[in-house]
């Protein structure tokens, strides 16, 4: 019988993570050697002798599990949101000094969003107008979302490739904030509503019409085929990869 892949999951006790460890768990081909909750100690993954460990815990903590997983020489599968540039450079520059070893970053698992932020990257090219609404729980403590954010840099990198200009806006008013975030020249718009999971919206306009591109997860179990994809991956992908995309044959900025 072919070995199992040793998977550790952190932020096991969480939402997603619990999630995570169910499909774990269900999957015959994966053994769940180590689960770290908050008062864990990350040691549990190298002392259980992982090879992937999953991250879903909080954005304050992501980055110092990474490096500290880098470091051990554990492949990293991160679902977890609020990474910036500056902290995916610092692990780029790090994976410099362990080349064997692949980390994924991907805001978002679901194989829905994903090709919605692909879609939404072509499209945008044939708009005057184009704006981002994310919604979810009331219980997430970012914002705006890691999928909003990365939609939205996948927006503006496509129209500045093909010399699309800002989207038209007459504001010279407001309440602050009324107009959204600004990412990337792009607005982000964040609900957060109780009853709701994950959702999101491109609106693309032109004169005399309007296009929808929407995404709804209703429940969690719509990021698992997309982790598992992760977690049976990651290891052939050695440096960084930020976006499931990247695994899916659906290309965009690395
Ligand atoms: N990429 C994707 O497809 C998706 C990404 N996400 C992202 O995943 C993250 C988690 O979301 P969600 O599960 O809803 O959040 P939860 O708050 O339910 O889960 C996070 C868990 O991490 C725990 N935690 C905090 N610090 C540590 C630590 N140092 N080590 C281990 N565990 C720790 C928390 O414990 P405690 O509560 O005790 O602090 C909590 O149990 C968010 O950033 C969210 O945006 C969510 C869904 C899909
Ligand atoms: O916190 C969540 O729930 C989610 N977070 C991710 C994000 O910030 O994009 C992915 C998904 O939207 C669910």
């Amino acid at each position: 019988m072919t070995e199992r892949l040793k998977v550790a999951v952190l932020g096991a006790a969480g939402r997603m993570g619990r999630t995570v460890v169910e499909a774990v768990e269900s999957a015959e081909d994966l053994e769940l050697v180590a689960r770290v909750d908050a008062d864990g100690d990350l040691s549990a993954v190298t002392d259980a002798g992982a090879q992937v460990a999953v991250d879903f815990t909080v954005p304050s903590v992501t980055e110092a599990n990474v490096h500290t997983l880098v470091d051990a020489g554990v492949h990293v599968v991160v679902g977890t949101t609020g990474w910036d540039d500056a902290a995916l450079g610092r692990v780029r520059d790090h994976l410099v000094h362990a080349p064997a070893v692949g980390v994924l970053v991907a805001p978002n698992f679901a194989l829905g969003a994903v090709l919605t932020m692909a879609f939404a990257a072509q499209a945008a090219r044939w708009f005057e107008s184009v704006e981002v609404v994310e919604l979810h729980h009331p219980d997430k403590v970012d914002a705006p979302s890691g999928t909003a954010r990365h939609t939205a840099a996948g927006i503006a990198a496509a129209r500045a490739a093909a010399g699309v200009g800002p989207s038209p806006d007459a504001t010279s008013q407001q309440i602050e904030g009324a107009r959204g975030a600004d990412v990337d020249g792009v607005r982000v718009h964040a609900v957060r509503l109780r009853g709701l999971v994950a959702h999101e919206e491109v609106l693309l306009g032109n004169p005399g019409e309007m296009l929808t591109i929407r995404h709804d997860s209703f429940d969690r179990i719509s990021f698992m085929p997309g982790v598992l994809l992760g977690v049976r991956q990651v290891a052939r992908h050695p440096g960084l990869t930020v976006g499931l995309e990247h695994l899916l044959d659906l290309g965009g900025r690395r």
